[in-house]
């Protein structure tokens, strides 16, 4: 497993640079925000307008409450007429005024959170859609890639609710801003030197906070290839299809603390930074509180010493304390958004992951009929030393049957991925029908192949659906499941079933039934056969599960049905390889024998060495 390395710091001079660099992806998220609903944006842009209009306009309807409440306790000693709601009225209407404002600003707070989590929903599906979207046009080769891995499970844990996360500190930053504007018109009648003092005081807490995240998404980035093998050993230690093996072996324990030291590793390293973390804040947070008393103390003076009068002072300490607040609730989203832009470029590096070229545009070859014929072909997996295969040359003709034949890792399976094109040959060529694969139209291509893999996907879906899987323009056409099944074999079986083809399958959901390997290996089969267009049938392995009496009847089924198609096979059981017109005996990778069984049997070399070796065992 290769370990992502943590980013190295940029040198000092390029700090600010780095810091304001992350904001990039903000205009991406706001895009996407955008598409997503332009109704609830807007809603959400017309109700931060308000939220962030309103608190000044409260604020100054405070000081004309308290002036007017001094001018009329003023005139009613003068006077000494009794109070009527007449002379209380430019008071109360102020009062009856500020309970508007602030009902104003409960119902624009109560649309921003409606809005909110209306957007959230919507967006972290868009984003789970962008990402599986964007999986099923990689390669094989990058899903096998550790490095590439772990950019897709970072992507997939905490990248969608990142853009919403973005969008709304954006916002609740220009609340903030617009508070703060029109806070700032009401002190500058004060003093300039007051809001600068709010300000400095504000600032140190922003930068540790800023610190802080960027440690944190580092941290997050360099472990996750711990957090992946934590994640799998949950899987291993809670499905189904591993418990049986982990049970009886008394595994539990060997992995649990396994577990548990991955978790008091990342705790630690967790630990230590929240205390750092909190500590500054604390510490730094001090300052602003010191900057805002300082400035309160300064307008009581003012208004002891008679130049403020009781009205302004109440407004400048609602001022002060709310533009604090204000203050440093935007510190706090600009550094919120400069985590969320360190997410978000793990999205984006994700989804801006090159795709190979899908190749050529051919739907058919410059010599129909002619089958498929390796020439030379050689192939190295990425990153790996020594060659899978090398050298392979072969040809298979319509109608005509091949089989592979070798040891464990001698790379039959290798070849199969190379001719459904799962990968590339490194070197030679492979041909179908007179042109290159890499000429072919990918989905024609897949389209002429029927393939079962030792490793077939059981899905946790209808029976018949794990049938139509195999041809997708057919996934719900009940005839043809029953079709294929029955040429799988699976048909008898499948009819016992208490919801016959609409039985669920797997222990995943209710009521789903599972089936014994040589039945699974059954639906594989039919789901091969599924490909009616199909000429090219590629089975590896496609009966080990099998009783001995299916695997007969299906040898005998392929000889029927052969006529024009080419199939392609792979087996250790010579009674079924035998039968095949071609035999390739493959060793570290290349081709060591070829012939029928006659002729393989006549040099009596390894073929014939190993097939007598099985049928010693039969005696
Ligand atoms: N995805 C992969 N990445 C790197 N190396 C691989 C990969 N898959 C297989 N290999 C290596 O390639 C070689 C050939 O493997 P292959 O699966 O083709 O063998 P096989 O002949 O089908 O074996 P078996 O009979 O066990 O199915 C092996 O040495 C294996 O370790």
């Amino acid at each position: 497993m290769r370990r992502t390395s943590p980013a190295p710091p940029p040198p000092n001079g390029n700090r600010l640079a780095a810091f304001f660099g992350v904001f990039r992806y903000s205009r991406r998220a706001l895009t996407l925000v955008w598409q997503t609903s332009r109704a609830l944006t807007l809603g959400l842009a017309a109700c931060t307008l308000i939220a962030g209009v309103l608190p000044a306009v409260a604020a100054w309807i405070g000081q004309l409450i308290v002036d007017a409440v001094v001018a009329a306790m003023a005139h009613h000693q003068q006077t000494g007429a009794s109070l009527t709601l007449e002379s209380t009225w430019p008071v109360l209407r102020y009062v009856l005024a500020e309970a508007g404002v602030i009902a104003a600003i409960a119902l624009a707070q109560r649309g921003l959170a409606a809005q909110q989590s209306l957007l959230r929903a919507l967006l972290g599906q868009k984003v789970n859609v962008m990402i599986l979207e964007k999986a099923g046009t990689l390669s094989l080769a990058q899903f096998e890639d550790s490095e590439f891995y772990d950019k897709l499970t970072r992507a997939r844990r905490e990248a969608s609710t990142r853009p919403l996360g973005l969008v709304n500190k954006t916002f609740a930053l220009l609340q903030n801003g617009i508070s703060l504007a029109s806070f700032g018109v009401l002190l500058v009648q004060f003093s300039l030197w007051a809001i600068g003092i709010l300000v400095l005081g504000a600032l140190p807490v922003f930068v540790s906070e800023a610190k802080f995240s960027g440690d944190a998404f580092r941290l997050f980035r360099w472990r996750s290839p711990q957090t992946r093998m934590q994640m799998y050993l949950e899987t291993v230690l809670a499905r189904e299809d591993s418990i049986k093996e982990v049970k009886l072996f008394g595994l539990e324990p060997l992995l649990l603390e396994r577990y548990r030291r991955i978790f008091d590793t990342l705790y630690g390293e967790d630990r230590r930074l929240t205390l750092r973390r909190e500590s500054w804040g604390f510490l730094l947070g001090l300052l602003g509180t010191l900057a805002f008393y300082g400035a309160y103390a300064w307008v009581v003076v003012e208004t002891v010493s008679g130049t403020l009068t009781l009205g302004e002072m109440t407004m400048y300490l609602m001022v002060f304390k709310q533009g604090q607040a204000a203050l440093s609730a935007s510190l706090t989203s600009i550094s919120g958004m400069y985590e969320d832009n360190l997410y978000l470029s793990n999205l984006y590096e994700y989804l801006e992951q090159p795709v190979a070229p899908q190749g050529g545009s051919l739907t058919q070859g410059a010599k129909p009929g002619d089958g498929i014929r390796f020439e030379r072909v050689g192939f190295t997996y990425p990153g790996a030393d020594a060659p899978a295969l090398r050298d392979v040359s072969l040809h298979l003709a319509p109608g005509h049957s091949l089989a592979l034949v070798g040891a464990n890792g001698s790379g039959k399976t290798t070849l199969i991925k190379l001719l459904t094109r799962l990968y590339e040959p490194s070197e030679g060529r492979i041909l179908l029908d007179g042109s290159d694969l890499r000429e072919w139209d990918v989905h024609t291509l897949r389209r002429r192949i029927g393939v079962i893999f030792q490793d077939f996907v059981r899905y946790q879906l209808k029976v018949g659906e794990n049938l139509g899987a195999g041809d997708v323009e057919a996934f719900a056409d009940e005839a043809r499941w029953q079709e294929a099944a029955e040429r799988g074999l699976a048909d008898t079986f499948i009819r016992t079933m208490p919801g016959g083809y609409h039985t669920q399958l797997g222990r995943w959901f209710k009521g789903g039934q599972e089936l014994s390997s040589g039945q699974w290996q059954k639906i594989a089969l039919a789901r091969a056969y599924m490909r009616e267009s199909a000429d090219i049938l590629v089975l590896d392995e496609p009966t080990a599960a099998m009783d001995a009496a299916a695997e007969a009847a299906v040898y005998a089924d392929f000889r029927e049905h052969r006529r024009d198609k080419m199939t392609l096979l792979i087996s250790h059981r010579f009674s079924t390889v035998r039968a095949a017109d071609q035999i390739l005996v493959i060793d570290g990778g290349e081709v060591i024998e070829r012939g029928d069984h006659a002729s393989l049997m006549a040099q009596n070399g390894r073929y014939a060495r190993l097939f007598r070796l099985q049928a010693e065992g039969y005696r």
